[in-house]
C-alpha cells in the first residue's frame, strides 16, 4: 500500500453570513504527517470533514487532487476525540466494526483483529466490553480499528486529547509507529504533540483563515522531550498560537 500525497486548492467554506476561509492551497505530502492548530472555531475540523467528504451544511468548496491520480473515496479513516466504540460490540467487534458493516467478519477478519490489538499492547481485552475499559485503552481500540480500515490516509480529529498527559504520550509513540507508512493529517491543540510527531505543522490563522507554515525540529518521529530544539520550539509556537489568538 503506497500512499498518496494529497494537494488542496480553492478550498473555501461559509456558514451563514461568515467566510471562514477562501481560496486556501495546501500540499501534503505521500507518507507524511501534518498537524494542523489553529485557534478554536479557526475551521480545522471542518477543513478535515471536507478532505473526509463528510456532509457539512452552507457553502463549501475544494479542489482535491491525489499524488497518484484515483480518488480518495474509500481509501480514508477517520480517527475522532471520542472514541467512538460501540457498546453492543465487544473490544474485537470494535476493532472490525468495518466488517461488521458489510456483512458477517470471517476468521481472518478476527485473526486480524487479535494482531492489530496486539499490536495496540491489548492482546488480552479482545472479549471484554468496551465499559470496562479505561479512556486510555479505548483509545488504543480506536486506533486499532483505523488500522482494521487499513486506509492510506488518515484523518484525525483531536485523537489524543481526552487522555491523560502520560497515556498521551504512550499513545503518540503508537501511533507513530503503527501510522508510519501513512499520510496522515491531524487537528490538535497541543503544540507539544504536534512538534512530536509532524513533518510539517500548519496554522489556520485569520478571519478569513489562512494556512502558516512552521518548521518543525529535526529527527525521527516522535520526537523525545528531551530534546532541547523541540523544547524551542515549543516556545515559540505558542507564541505564535497566541498571535494568532490576538488576530
Ligand atoms: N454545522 C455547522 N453549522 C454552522 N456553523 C458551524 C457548523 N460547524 C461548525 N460551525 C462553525 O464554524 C466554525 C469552525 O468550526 P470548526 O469545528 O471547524 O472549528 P475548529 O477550528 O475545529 O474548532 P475547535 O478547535 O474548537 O474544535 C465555528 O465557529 C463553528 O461554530
Amino acid at each position: 500500500m503506497s500512499p498518496p500525497g494529497l494537494v488542496l486548492r480553492h478550498a473555501s467554506l461559509t456558514f451563514g453570513d461568515r467566510p471562514l476561509f477562501q481560496a486556501l492551497q495546501a500540499r501534503f505530502d505521500a507518507g507524511s504527517w501534518t498537524c494542523l492548530l489553529g485557534r478554536s472555531g479557526s475551521g480545522k475540523s471542518s477543513l478535515l470533514r471536507m478532505i473526509a467528504s463528510l456532509r457539512l451544511p452552507d457553502n463549501h468548496h475544494l479542489d482535491l487532487q491525489t499524488s497518484d491520480g484515483i480518488p480518495l473515496a474509500g481509501r480514508v479513516a477517520w480517527m475522532a476525540q471520542q472514541d467512538l466504540l460501540v457498546p453492543w460490540q465487544r473490544v474485537a467487534g470494535n476493532v472490525m466494526l468495518s466488517a461488521h458493516w458489510q456483512g458477517r467478519p470471517t476468521a481472518a477478519d478476527r485473526r486480524r483483529a487479535e494482531h492489530l490489538l496486539a499490536q495496540v499492547g491489548l492482546a488480552d481485552k479482545a472479549d471484554r466490553w468496551p465499559d470496562e475499559l479505561s479512556g486510555g485503552q479505548r483509545q488504543r481500540i480506536a486506533l486499532a480499528r483505523t488500522l482494521f480500515a487499513d486506509a492510506s490516509v488518515v484523518l484525525m480529529d483531536e485523537p489524543f486529547s481526552a487522555v491523560d498527559a502520560i497515556t498521551r504520550l504512550e499513545l503518540h509513540d503508537l501511533a507513530s509507529r503503527l501510522l508510519a507508512d501513512r499520510t496522515v493529517l491531524m487537528v490538535t491543540h497541543d503544540p507539544l504533540e504536534a512538534l512530536r510527531l509532524a513533518d510539517r505543522i500548519l496554522i489556520l490563522q485569520g478571519e478569513p483563515a489562512r494556512l502558516v507554515s512552521i518548521s518543525v525540529p529535526p529527527g525521527d518521529r516522535p520526537r523525545s522531550l528531551d530534546d532541547s530544539e523541540l523544547q524551542r520550539r515549543q516556545a515559540e509556537l505558542v507564541t505564535q498560537l497566541r498571535e494568532t489568538d490576538d488576530a
